[in-house]
C-alpha cells in the first residue's frame, strides 16, 4: 500500500501559481525526496498533504484514508519550512504543546518528550527557552515536534537548511534510522547532494508539474557513461567496437595535444559511451575495443549525480 497516493491533485491561487494536476504515489517505508526549482509548487503540494490548505481539484490518500482524516492526522507529523515556535516557551513547553495538539495523553507526553529530545540531540536544552536557541536548534525542536506522535509518515520541509554539516549529518541518520523502522519520509530540499545520500526515490516539479517520479539511481544507472582513451582508432575499428559492444558512442575527441599523448608519441582519442544499467560494461566495452584493434589506455565510470539528472530535467522538461 501507498503512504501517498494523489491522483490530480491541483491548487492554485486565484487560478495561477501553485500545482497542477499531480499523480503521485509514494511507498510504504520511502524516504522519498521532493525535489523542484524555486516557485515551483513544492511547498503547495506538502501543505495539502498536510491538510493545511485545500486542493482546488483532484483527491489524494494519506496511509490509506481521504485528505483531512483527524485519525490519520494523528500519525502524520510535519516541520514547516518557514518554522517559527514560541520565543517565551521552554523547549519542554513546547513539546508538551504540540504533545497536546496532537492529542497525546499527558503520560504519552511525558515519555515521548525526552525521547524525541534525545533523536535530536537537544536534552540539555529542555529547560531553556526557544528564544535562547539558535536557528539551527530552533530546527532541532521543530523536528523533535514533528516526532512526537510517533509518525507513521513525516513531512520535513528542508529539514537542514539551518544545520551546520554536522548537524546535517545527524539528521541524515536519523532519517535513515526512521526508514528502517518502517516511517515512510517525504523530504523536500534543495540540498541535492544530501537527497542523493538518503532518498531512493524521487519526484521533480517544475512549474507547478510533476514531470519525473521514480528511482534516482535507476535513472542514473541508464544515464552511465564510460569514458576511454585508446590508441589505434579509426573509423572502422571504432564502427565493428560500438557493434561489438553495443553501447552508443556519444562523443569523440583526439587528444594528440595533449602531453601524454606527445610523449608518447601515440594518437590517442578519448571516447565517450553511454551504457545500459546493470550490464557489466567497462569489461565488455574494453573487450570490443581490443579486439577491434585498439590499445586500451585509461577507462573510467562516470554515474550521473543527482545534480546532474536534475539540471538535466528541469533545463530540457
Ligand atoms: N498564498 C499564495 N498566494 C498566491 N500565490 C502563491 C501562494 N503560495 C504560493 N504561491 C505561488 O505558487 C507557486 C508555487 O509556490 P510554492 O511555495 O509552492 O513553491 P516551492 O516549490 O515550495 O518554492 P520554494 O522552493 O521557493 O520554497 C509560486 O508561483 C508562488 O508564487
Amino acid at each position: 500500500m501507498f503512504a501517498i497516493e494523489t491522483e490530480g491533485l491541483t491548487k492554485t491561487y486565484g487560478g495561477t501559481g501553485g500545482c497542477r494536476e499531480i499523480s503521485l504515489q509514494v511507498p510504504r517505508g520511502a524516504l522519498f525526496g521532493l525535489l523542484g526549482p524555486n516557485g515551483a509548487g513544492k511547498s503547495t503540494l506538502v501543505k495539502m498533504l498536510v491538510s493545511l490548505i485545500h486542493p482546488t481539484e483532484g483527491q489524494a490518500r494519506i496511509l490509506g484514508k481521504p485528505l483531512g482524516d483527524v485519525d490519520i492526522r494523528r500519525k502524520v507529523g510535519y516541520l514547516p519550512e518557514n518554522f517559527r515556535y514560541h520565543d517565551w516557551l521552554t523547549g519542554a513547553d513546547l513539546l508538551r504543546l504540540h504533545a497536546a495538539l496532537y492529542g497525546l495523553t499527558p503520560e504519552e507526553s511525558a515519555r515521548r518528550a525526552p525521547e524525541v529530545l534525545r533523536l535530536v540531540g537537544m536534552e540539555e536544552w529542555a529547560d531553556r527557552t526557544v528564544g535562547s536557541y539558535s536557528k539551527g536548534m530552533q530546527q532541532r525542536i521543530g523536528l523533535a515536534c514533528a516526532l512526537l506522535p510517533n509518525p507513521e509518515l513525516i513531512f520535513l520541509d528542508e529539514p537542514t537548511s539551518a544545520l551546520d554539516p554536522l548537524g546535517r549529518k545527524e539528521v541524515r541518520e536519523l532519517l535513515a534510522r526512521l526508514r528502517d523502522a518502517g516511517v515512510t519520509v517525504f523530504l523536500n530540499s534543495h540540498l541535492l547532494s544530501e537527497l542523493e545520500t538518503v532518498c531512493d526515490r524521487i519526484a521533480i516539479i517544475k512549474g507547478g508539474r510533476l514531470i519525473y517520479q521514480g528511482d534516482w539511481r535507476e535513472l542514473a544507472a541508464q544515464a552511465s557513461r564510460i569514458r576511454a582513451v585508446v590508441a589505434g582508432a579509426s573509423q572502422e575499428r571504432l564502427a565493428a567496437a560500438v557493434s561489438a559492444a553495443g553501447f552508443p558512442l556519444v562523443s569523440q575527441r583526439s587528444l594528440h595535444a595533449e602531453k601524454d599523448g606527445k610523449a608518447a608519441g601515440m594518437a590517442l582519442e578519448e571516447l565517450v559511451f553511454t551504457v545500459d544499467a546493470g550490464s557489466p560494461a567497462a569489461p565488455r566495452l574494453v573487450q570490443a575495443l581490443v579486439e577491434a584493434g585498439m590499445a586500451v589506455h585509461e577507462v573510467t565510470t562516470q554515474v550521473e549525480s543527482l545534480e546532474t539528472l536534475f539540471l538535466h530535467f528541469v533545463e530540457g522538461a
